[in-house]
C-alpha cells in the first residue's frame, strides 16, 4: 500500500492494490468499508459477493507478474447486492457494479444488453454520474466470428447502449479497455450521485468518442479522465482524478510504433498534460492540478513480456518510490500499442 494514501478519506473513494497472496499483511490501517474488489489473477470467475462484498475476478496475470487485488473503499456504510448476473455495492454516494460476459461469437448485442442493464440499474438508484469504468476484454485484438476485431465489436455494442441512454448519461467517464488472457469480457465501474464528477479530455489527443471510422465502426465511449470532488468539501477543490488507460497516441495516431521506451515516455507525457493545472482549469476544475508524479494506484499494461523490464525502468525512474504500481502482460486495444498506463491522482 502506498504511503501516500491520505490518512482517512472519509468523504471520498480510495483504493489499494495489494498482493493476492498476502491480503491480510498489506493494508496496514484499512480505514473505511469495502465497496468492491477486483482480483487480477490466473483465471476468470463469475462475479460474486464474497465476505458480503462484490468481487470481480479477471484473468490478467501469468508467470510474468504476480496476482493483485484492487480494493475500493469508502468511509460510509455499504450495502451490497446482486442484480441478475451482476454484483454491486452502494454507500449512498458511490456505486460499484461488476459483471462478466462469457465468450461470445459476436459481442455487439450482448455487450449492448450488458451496458443497458448496467446503465438502467445505475440510473434507477440515482448514481447518475459515471466516474470510472473498466472493460477487460479477452482476445481484444483477435477477430470475432465475423472477422471483425473483438475490440471494435465491443465498441459497437457499448456505443449503442450509450446512444440509447444519451438522455440520462450524456457524458462519458474515464475508462480502460484492455486485454485479458481468457475469452469473455469483465466490466466493472464506479458511479456517484450527481454533481461531483467533471470529465476531462487531453489537449494532445483527439477525444476517443470522435475517433475517425478507420479505428472502427463506432468510436470508443470514454473520456480521458474524470475528477470526482470529495463529498462535503464545498468551495474546496479536493478530490480524486481518475486517469483513463493512456497510451502513445497523439491526435488519433499511434506514435513510436515498435519503440516501447518511446511509447512509455510519450504515454507519461500524455498523462502529464492531462492532469496538469492548465488542463484542469480548462475543464472548470480550480486549483494547482497534478504532476505525473502524483499518479498512484498505477496499472501498467505491457503487451510483450520481453518489454516488461524497460517499461518498469522508465516508470520507476519517473514515479516516486512509494507509488503503488502493478504490471500486467496483456494486449492493448490497438495492435501497434505496446504499453498503456492508468492511475489515480489525489
Ligand atoms: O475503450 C475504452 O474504454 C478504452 C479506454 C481507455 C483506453 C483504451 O485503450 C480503451
Ligand atoms: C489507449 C487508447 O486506445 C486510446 O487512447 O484510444
Amino acid at each position: 500500500m502506498s504511503n501516500r494514501q491520505p490518512e482517512a478519506r472519509l468523504h471520498g473513494l480510495w483504493s489499494d492494490l495489494v498482493p493476492v497472496a498476502a491480503p491480510s499483511e498489506a493494508p496496514t490501517a484499512p480505514h473505511g468499508n469495502v465497496l468492491g474488489r477486483i482480483r487480477f489473477t490466473d483465471a476468470p470467475t463469475e462475479p460474486a459477493l464474497v465476505d458480503a462484498t462484490p468481487l470481480l475476478t479477471t484473468h490478467m496475470t501469468n508467470e510474468q507478474v504476480t496476482p493483485v487485488e484492487e480494493i475500493w473503499r469508502t468511509g460510509l456504510p455499504v450495502r451490497a447486492g446482486v442484480s441478475g448476473d451482476a454484483v454491486f455495492a452502494e454507500d449512498g454516494e458511490h456505486l460499484f457494479y461488476a459483471v462478466r460476459l462469457g465468450p461470445q461469437p459476436v459481442y455487439r448485442r450482448p455487450v449492448r444488453e450488458l451496458y443497458e442493464n448496467a446503465l438502467r440499474f445505475t440510473w434507477e438508484r440515482g448514481y447518475t454520474d459515471l466516474v470510472r469504468m473498466w472493460n477487460l476484454i479477452g482476445g481484444i485484438t483477435s477477430p470475432n466470428a465475423d472477422g471483425l476485431e473483438t475490440y471494435r465489436d465491443f465498441c459497437i455494442g457499448r456505443a449503442e447502449a450509450f446512444a440509447a441512454f444519451a438522455d440520462r448519461f450524456p457524458q462519458l467517464s474515464a475508462a480502460t479497455g484492455i486485454g485479458t488472457l481468457s475469452p469473455g469480457v469483465d466490466v466493472c465501474f464506479l458511479a456517484a450521485k450527481p454533481g461531483r464528477a467533471v470529465h476531462l479530455e487531453n489537449p494532445r489527443q483527439t477525444p476517443a468518442y470522435k475517433y475517425p471510422s478507420r479505428y472502427g465502426p463506432k468510436s470508443p465511449s470514454f473520456a480521458r479522465a474524470t475528477f470526482l470532488r470529495d463529498v462535503d468539501a464545498p468551495g474546496q477543490e479536493t478530490g480524486s482524478l481518475f486517469v483513463s488507460g493512456t497510451a502513445s497516441i497523439l491526435g488519433d495516431d499511434t506514435v513510436h510504433v515498435d519503440d516501447v521506451a518511446q511509447q512509455t515516455e510519450e504515454t507519461l507525457r500524455n498523462i502529464e498534460a492531462l492532469v496538469g493545472g492548465d488542463n484542469l482549469r480548462r475543464h472548470g476544475v480550480a486549483g494547482a492540478g497534478y504532476d505525473v508524479k502524483d499518479l498512484d494506484q498505477v496499472k501498467v499494461y505491457v503487451r510483450d513480456a520481453e518489454h516488461l523490464p524497460v517499461v518498469r525502468n522508465i516508470c520507476e525512474s519517473t514515479l516516486p518510490a512509494d507509488t503503488d504500481i502493478s504490471y500486467f502482460n496483456v494486449a492493448v486495444c490497438r495492435p501497434d500499442l505496446l504499453v498503456e498506463i492508468e492511475g489515480v491522482c489525489r
